[in-house]
């Protein structure tokens, strides 16, 4: 594998579920598989989970790990070609990316998304000039567009937490306080609708997604009805595709609490975090026994060990 950018990169989405799974009670089988190999992570936005999970799973697969957060201690960097650089960037990104691809073997970037040009956005500018222009395998620690890692880790805590063949797995929008990517739904909604569940999106009127993303899901304005028989209940706030980043007012009666769960199969609880307690979902979901949001983030580590394991192979 040179590219993990979507699920469209993974031939195979159940045997790299496995794989997860597999690396999950094994995490040193292939401790050697990595040696004298270098992974740079590269940071344009914050991040705890996928910053930890990927240098873990890289420190598992015996690779030596560099991380650089570029928007805080790297040279500002210009984005567009053909630019005259006489304001404050200092950098182009051609040079950076293939001097990056220089010192590391692969490279894994995070770049969020403006939010203010669609277009933009949605052609993945920053992700792909790296993939262009740094020469190496390169693996998404979440784009303007997708969150590849956090997808598979979700589905293989699915594969993991069943209690039935085809579990009811619902997407369901959540209140938050300020205009959030689309990456972590479009994401979830793709990696769903090519795994072996009954998936359902609920969002409010004006937040749907684009359908790129959600070919075959069942979407509903109604959480109610949506959660009925949920076997897993996935939890997320993001803006408008269309007016694209905006958000509206209301809705705040999206949050879930107990009492909304009744209708379940006993509904496992899942949110990619960070989560704002009593905003995107209460206090007592998140501690009580339906939440799953920690042992999901666990899985990132297994989820970043398999597609860094493929990578690693693709490189001998
Ligand atoms: N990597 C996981 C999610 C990252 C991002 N959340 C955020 O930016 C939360 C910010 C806040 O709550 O202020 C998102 O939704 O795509
Ligand atoms: N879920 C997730 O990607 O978390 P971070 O933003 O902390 O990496």
């Amino acid at each position: 594998m040179k590219l993990f950018s979507s699920v469209n990169d993974v031939t195979d989405v159940n045997a790299l579920v496995k794989e997860a799974l597999q690396l999950k009670q094994f995490p040193y089988a292939y401790k050697d598989l990595g040696e004298n190999k270098t992974i740079a992570l590269v940071f344009l936005n914050p991040s705890l989970r996928t910053r930890m999970s990927t240098q873990k799973a890289a420190l598992n697969l015996g690779m030596n790990v560099m991380v650089l957060n570029i928007d805080k201690e790297g040279w500002a960097l210009e984005l567009r070609d053909g630019a005259i650089m006489n304001g404050n960037t200092v950098e182009h990104i051609r040079e950076a990316a293939a001097v990056m691809g220089q010192y590391a073997d692969i490279i894994g970037v995070r770049s969020f998304p403006g939010l203010k040009n669609r277009e933009e956005d949605y052609s993945e500018m920053i992700f792909n000039k790296f993939v262009e222009f740094c020469g190496v395998p390169i693996v998404s620690l979440e784009s303007a567009t997708r969150h590849p890692l956090q997808s598979l880790a979700d589905l293989v805590t699915i594969e993991e937490l069943k209690t039935r063949a085809r579990p009811k797995v619902v997407l369901t929008w959540a209140p938050h306080i300020k205009p959030l990517p689309q990456a972590v739904p479009n994401s979830f909604a793709e990696w769903m609708c090519k795994a072996d569940v009954d998936f359902t999106i609920a969002h409010p009127k004006g937040y749907e997604l684009c359908s790129d993303f959600t070919q075959g899901a069942t979407i509903t304005h109604n959480q109610e009805e949506a959660i009925a028989d949920a076997d897993f209940i996935y939890v997320k706030n993001w803006s408008a595709y269309e007016p694209y980043g905006k958000v509206f007012g209301g809705n705040e009666d999206w949050m879930l609490t107990n009492d909304r769960l009744k209708n379940t199969n006993k509904a496992k609880i899942m949110h990619c975090l960070p989560v704002r307690r009593n905003l995107e979902l209460s206090d007592e979901i998140l501690d009580g026994e339906s939440s799953v949001v920690v042992h999901e983030a666990a899985n990132r580590v297994w989820a970043a060990q398999a597609v860094l394991k493929r990578m690693l192979e693709g490189l001998s």
